[in-house]
C-alpha cells in the first residue's frame, strides 16, 4: 500500500495530512517530546514515537567521545525512531552555538559579541555552513542556534552569545541562519521552514522574546516593556529569521511584565505564529516547563496545561518525559487542550523533518567527518578572528602609535592569565555547558601564536605572572597582557560588578608601569576601565571570546592586516550608568558603539 508520506516527490503538505490522519494520540504526543541523551533507551524511542532528543546545556554528552562515536549512538538511536510503527525519524539537537562546540577537535568561532563586532553578514552565513558541516559529521541534524538576543545590558551572563544591543546589528547577522540551513529560493514564503539538504542543519532562533532585555541584565528575569519597545527592540531580529526560512524558535526563559515567555499565549501564538506568520515549530527551553510553577516542577500537569496552550510545540522535557507524556495525553483526553492544538503541534514538527529531509537521510554522512577541525574552516575562524578586533586604543601620543608591532624585535615578555590558555579564548559553551581552562581542544592560543609570528632572533619569555626580577632585570621591546575572564554561560554569568577579573588590572599596571604594554581583553562583554589605568596601557584590544585560531590576532597586532572590528556594545565607565545603550539621554560612555581605531588615518 502507498502511504503518500513515504513518497519524497509527494507535496511536503500532502504528506504532513497523511502521516497525521494515521498517527495515534500517543504518537502526537512522542513526536512533541525531547528527551535526554542520558535518559533514552531505544526501546522508548522506539515504542514512544520520541520526537527528538537532546545533548544539552547541563549536560555532559558521551565523555571524551570522537564525532565518529556520536554518529553511531545517534544513528542507533535514529534506527529505533525509523523502526517505529509509522517510521518517523528523529532530530537530534545539540547547542553548537560557536562552532560544533562540544567536541575535541572542532573549529572554535568567535562568540556571537565577536561577530557582531565584525558586522559583517557574509562572514557569518559562511560561519553558518562551515557550522553545519561539522554538526552534520557528528551525526547532528538540529542545531539550537542562532540566538539573537539583543543584549542591552552587559552584566547579563550571555551577552556575548548576542551579537549587539543594536536590534540592526542583530538583525544583519541573522545570515548565519541562510549558511546553517541553506539559501531559500527567491519568493520563498516568509515563515515556512527551509532546510536545503543534507549539509544543513535544522536551525533554531532564540530565545523568543526579550531574553536580552530583562531588568539589571538578570539571566531568566523579567523585561518590563511597552509592546512598541518589545517589538522594534527584542522581536525584529526574529521577522529576518523568518524571511531567512529559520525552521524553529526557541521560547525564553524570561518574562515580558511579570508574564513567562513560555505561558505566553498572545505573544507565541497571536504574534509569532499568527501576525509573524512562523510555520515551523517552537520548542521550550531546558526544564522550563517546570519553572511555570513554584516550587519549580511541581504541579507539573499544569505547567504543561499553560505551556501547550500558550503555543509551545515541543519541549525540551528532558528527563522525566513518561510524566510529561502521560500528562498531556490526560490533558487532550479530558478536553483541557484541544487535539486541534496537538495536530497543530505535530503538523509544524513533520513540516520540518519534512523540509530537512529525515524521511529521506535519517543517518549520519560519514563522509563529513573530515570537515571537523578542517584548515578551510580554521581559515575561515581566523578570518573572523582579525574582523572581529577592536582597536581601542594605540599610543600614549597623538601621531605616535604603539601598533603595529615589530616581529623582529628583540626581547618580547607575554604575560597574563589569559595569554596562553585556549580555554580562556574560547569561553562558555565549550567542550563543556560552562566551558573550561586549558588545552581543552586544538588550537592557537595568543602565546603560541606570538611564538610562531616572531623572528628567530626574538627572545621571547612568557610568565603569566612575571616576577619583579623579570620586569625590573631586562629590557624588553614591549610586552603582551592577556587578561579577561574566566569561562561562563547563563546564570553563571550574571555580573553587577564587571571588572576585570583575576586581578587583572593590578597585573596590567604593574607591566604596564615598566615595559610598553599591548593589552589584549579576553572577554565576553566590556569590562570596566579605569581612566588610570587605561592611561598606562600603551595599546588596547578588545578581542571577545574568538575561539581556536589565535593567529588572527597577530595576524592585525603586526599590521598585515588593518583593524576592521567596530563595538557591537556601548563600552559603560562605570556599573552605575548601567544600563546605558546609544541613543539614551545620558549615554556619556568610555567607548560608544561603533567606536574602533584603526591604522589608517581616517
Ligand atoms: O542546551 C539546551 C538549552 C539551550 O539551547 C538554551 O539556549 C539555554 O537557555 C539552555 N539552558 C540549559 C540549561 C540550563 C540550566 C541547567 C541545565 C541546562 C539548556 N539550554
Amino acid at each position: 500500500m502507498s502511504y503518500v508520506y513515504k513518497n519524497p516527490n509527494a507535496p511536503i503538505e500532502d504528506r504532513i495530512k497523511d502521516l497525521v490522519s494515521r498517527m495515534t494520540l500517543q504518537e502526537k504526543v512522542g513526536q512533541m517530546t525531547q528527551i535526554e541523551l542520558c535518559v533514552a533507551t531505544l526501546d522508548d524511542v522506539r515504542n514512544l514515537s520520541i520526537g527528538s532528543m537532546v545533548s544539552g546545556g547541563g549536560k555532559e554528552p558521551l565523555e571524551k567521545a570522537m564525532a565518529s562515536d556520536w554518529a553511531e549512538t545517534i544513528d542507533r538511536f535514529q534506527q529505533a525512531a525509523v523502526d517505529s510503527r509509522l517510521g518517523i525519524p528523529l532530530a537530534y539537537g545539540i547547542d553548537a552555538v560557536h562552532g560544533n562546540n562540544r567536541f575535541y577537535g572542532a573549529t572554535i568561532f568567535p562568540h556571537n559579541i565577536g561577530l557582531g563586532a565584525t558586522g559583517d553578514a557574509d562572514l557569518a552565513q559562511r560561519i553558518g555552513a562551515a557550522v553545519a558541516l561539522e554538526v552534520r559529521a557528528s551525526g547532528i541534524h538540529f542545531n539550537f542556534a542562532p540566538c539573537v538576543a539583543v543584549c542591552r545590558d552587559p552584566r547579563w551572563g550571555r551577552c556575548y552569545e548576542s551579537f549587539s544591543e543594536d536590534t540592526n546589528i542583530v538583525r544583519k547577522m541573522t545570515s548565519i541562519i541562510t549558511g546553517l540551513q541553506g539559501q531559500p529560493p527567491v519568493g520563498h514564503s516568509k515563515g515556512y521552514p527551509f532546510v536545503a539538504g543534507r549539509y544543513n542543519v535544522i536551525a533554531c532562533a532564540k530565545h523568543f522574546v526579550g531574553d536580552g532585555g530583562t531588568e539589571k541584565g538578570i539571566n531568566e528575569g523579567n523585561t518590563i516593556s511597552s509592546y512598541d519597545e518589545l517589538e522594534s527592540i527584542h522581536m525584529a531580529p526574529y521577522l529576518d529569521c523568518l524571511y531567512k526560512g529559520v525552521s524553529t524558535v526557541m521560547a525564553s526563559y524570561s518574562s515580558w511584565n511579570g508574564c513567562k515567555l513560555h505561558a505566553h499565549h498572545f505573544l507565541l501564538t497571536e504574534i509569532l505564529k499568527g501576525k509573524l506568520g512562523f510555520k515551523g515549530f517552537l520548542i521550550s527551553d531546558w526544564k522550563a516547563l517546570d519553572r511555570l510553577s513554584e516550587p519549580r516542577g511541581s504541579n507539573y500537569r499544569r505547567c504543561v496545561y499553560t505551556a501547550i496552550n500558550a503555543g509551545i510545540d515541543m519541549v525540551m522535557v528532558p528527563y522525566r518525559y513518561k510524566q510529561f507524556i502521560e500528562d498531556l495525553i490526560s490533558l487532550v483526553e479530558s478536553g483541557e487542550i484541544q487535539m486541534t492544538r496537538i495536530d497543530d503541534a505535530v503538523e509544524r514538527i513533520l513540516r520540518v523533518k519534512f523540509v530537512a529531509g529525515l524521511f529521506e537521510y535519517p543517518f549520519s554522512d560519514r563522509s563529513l567527518l573530515d570537515t571537523i577541525g578542517c584548515k578551510l574552516h580554521r581559515e575561515l575562524a581566523r578570518e573572523a578572528v582579525r574582523k572581529s578586533l577592536v582597536l581601542l586604543k594605540n599610543g600614549k601620543n597623538p601621531g605616535k602609535p604603539f601598533l603595529p608591532l615589530e616581529k623582529n624585535a628583540e626581547r618580547v615578555l607575554i604575560a597574563g592569565t589569559h595569554a596562553n590558555n585556549l580555554g580562556y579564548q574560547c569561553g562558555g559553551w565549550t567542550r563543556y555547558w560552562q566551558g573550561s581552562s586549558g588545552r581543552i581542544t586544538t588550537g592557537t592560543t595568543i602565546l603560541d601564536a606570538f611564538r610562531e609570528v616572531m623572528g628567530e632572533k626574538t627572545e621571547v619569555i612568557y610568565e603569566k605572572y612575571p616576577s619583579p626580577n623579570t620586569l625590573s632585570g631586562q629590557n624588553f621591546s614591549f610586552a603582551i597582557v592577556g587578561v579577561g575572564e574566566e569561562p561562563y554561560a547563563e546564570s553563571a554569568g550574571d555580573n553587577s560588578e564587571l571588572v576585570i577579573p583575576l586581578n587583572g588590572s593590578e597585573l596590567i599596571s604593574t607591566i604596564a608601569d615598566r615595559i610598553p604594554t599591548l593589552v589584549i581583553l579576553i572577554s565576553g562583554r566590556p569590562l570596566v576601565i579605569e581612566p588610570w589605568l587605561l592611561e598606562k596601557m600603551d595599546a588596547l584590544v578588545a578581542a571577545w571570546l574568538p575561539g581556536t585560531e589565535g593567529r588572527g590576532i597577530t595576524d592585525v597586532v603586526f599590521g598585515d592586516y588593518e583593524f576592521e572590528g567596530r563595538l557591537p556594545m556601548t563600552w559603560f565607565r562605570t556599573t552605575e550608568e548601567l544600563p546605558i545603550n546609544k541613543g539614551d539621554n545620558s549615554c556619556d560612555p568610555l567607548f560608544p558603539l561603533g567606536f574602533g581605531l584603526t591604522y589608517k588615518k581616517e
